[in-house]
């Protein structure tokens, strides 16, 4: 599946085992993604070892190795808590402490990992994709659809990023690559006109998945507020549901900046869910575990790479385990 991607790269080609054996499979996909992230961990955390309890002076080391790992803050001292209660079977080696970092994680991550699921009734589930651009959001609407489509859904794409011609001609490519019908209009047109003949089309069509690109242009806030408010009237006007869902689309390398954007979305749309990409070959992964934290909005899937299956719902016990390099 390596021509999927009209970047013409395959960012995972190169992932291997932990044993070294080379594996395109997802899985390793996954691990091979994370690796710098669970390293970064592992680095800040290598010598600490401990006694039956960890001291003070361990602790504080370790909390902040989590924050130098972005995790952030609250993950940080919630671990740290966590491990200071812990009372370990013998002298505690990295890969027991690891455990117990990898079951609070998981904690953290549990309540949010939520896939996203084509459930309106009637159809079609609405799902406007925002983001700044560069985050990942086109191929992840790519990978979205390819995700549906692979359980049986009907999925249409909306180009509501008129700004571009670039935006519209790359979700034109990726619509012919994945055959699903896409409804674009003019560059510079007005984006609430293309969704709603999109919603239109859609609903007259019986299409299961209706998924929207939207402009990425935070310069302008009031603009793309105004702009996301039109679009959210426009297809009320057709479905009082909709949109169902207003997925943000995150890029992990931008590590903290990735949660200030969250802040800022959350005030300009009214985010419902979040989808965080790049998260192969970032040592900044944490920031996953970070934004569960701080936010506790549902993260529908994560995106470690750039080919069409490389989206995938998350697993928050194995996601858990695999930042914590014990997996
Ligand atoms: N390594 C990796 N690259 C990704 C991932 N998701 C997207 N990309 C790449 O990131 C780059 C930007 O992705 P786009 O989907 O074009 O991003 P966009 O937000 O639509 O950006 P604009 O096209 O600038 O609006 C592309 O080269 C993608 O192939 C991912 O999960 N991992």
């Amino acid at each position: 599946m390596t021509d999927e991607n009209p970047h013409g790269s395959d960012a995972a080609a190169d992932n291997l085992h932990s044993d070294g054996r080379p594996d395109d499979g997802w899985s390793s996909r996954l691990f091979g993604g994370f690796r710098k992230t669970s390293e970064r961990l592992s680095e800040n955390l290598s010598g600490i070892v401990g006694k039956t309890r960890l001291d003070e002076g361990q602790l504080d080391d370790i909390e902040d190795a989590l924050i130098m790992s972005d995790l952030g803050p609250r993950a940080a001292a919630r671990i740290r808590t966590r491990l200071g209660q812990e009372r370990f079977e013998r002298d505690a080696d990295e890969r027991a402490i690891m455990e117990v970092v990898a079951r609070e994680i998981a904690e953290i991550l549990r309540p949010v990992a939520k896939p996203l699921d084509v459930v309106a009734f009637p159809r079609p589930q609405v799902i406007l994709v925002i983001g700044v651009n560069g985050s990942g959001k086109t191929t992840t609407i790519a990978k979205l659809a390819h995700l549906f489509q692979e359980q049986d859904y009907s999925v249409m794409l909306a180009a509501g990023d008129t700004f571009r011609a670039a935006a519209i001609g790359q979700l034109r490519v990726w619509a012919e690559r994945l055959g699903v019908p896409i409804i674009t209009g003019p560059e510079g047109g007005d984006p609430a006109s293309v969704v709603f003949d999109a919603l239109k089309a859609a609903t007259a069509e019986g299409i299961d998945a209706l998924i929207v690109d939207t402009a990425g242009r935070l310069q302008n806030k009031r603009e793309l507020m105004d702009e996301l408010a039109k679009i959210r009237r426009v297809l009320g006007r057709l479905n009082v549901e909709a949109p169902h869902d207003v997925v943000l689309v995150l890029d992990a390398t931008n590590g903290q900046n990735a949660l200030s954007q969250i802040e800022i979305f959350k005030e300009v749309a009214r985010v419902s869910g979040l989808i965080m990409t790049k998260l192969d070959g970032t040592a900044r992964g944490g920031v996953l575990v970070a934004a569960a934290e701080q936010y506790g909005l549902p993260i529908h899937a994560i995106g470690v790479g750039e080919r069409l299956d490389d989206l995938r719902p998350f697993n928050p016990d194995l996601l858990a385990r695999v930042i914590a390099g014990i997996a």
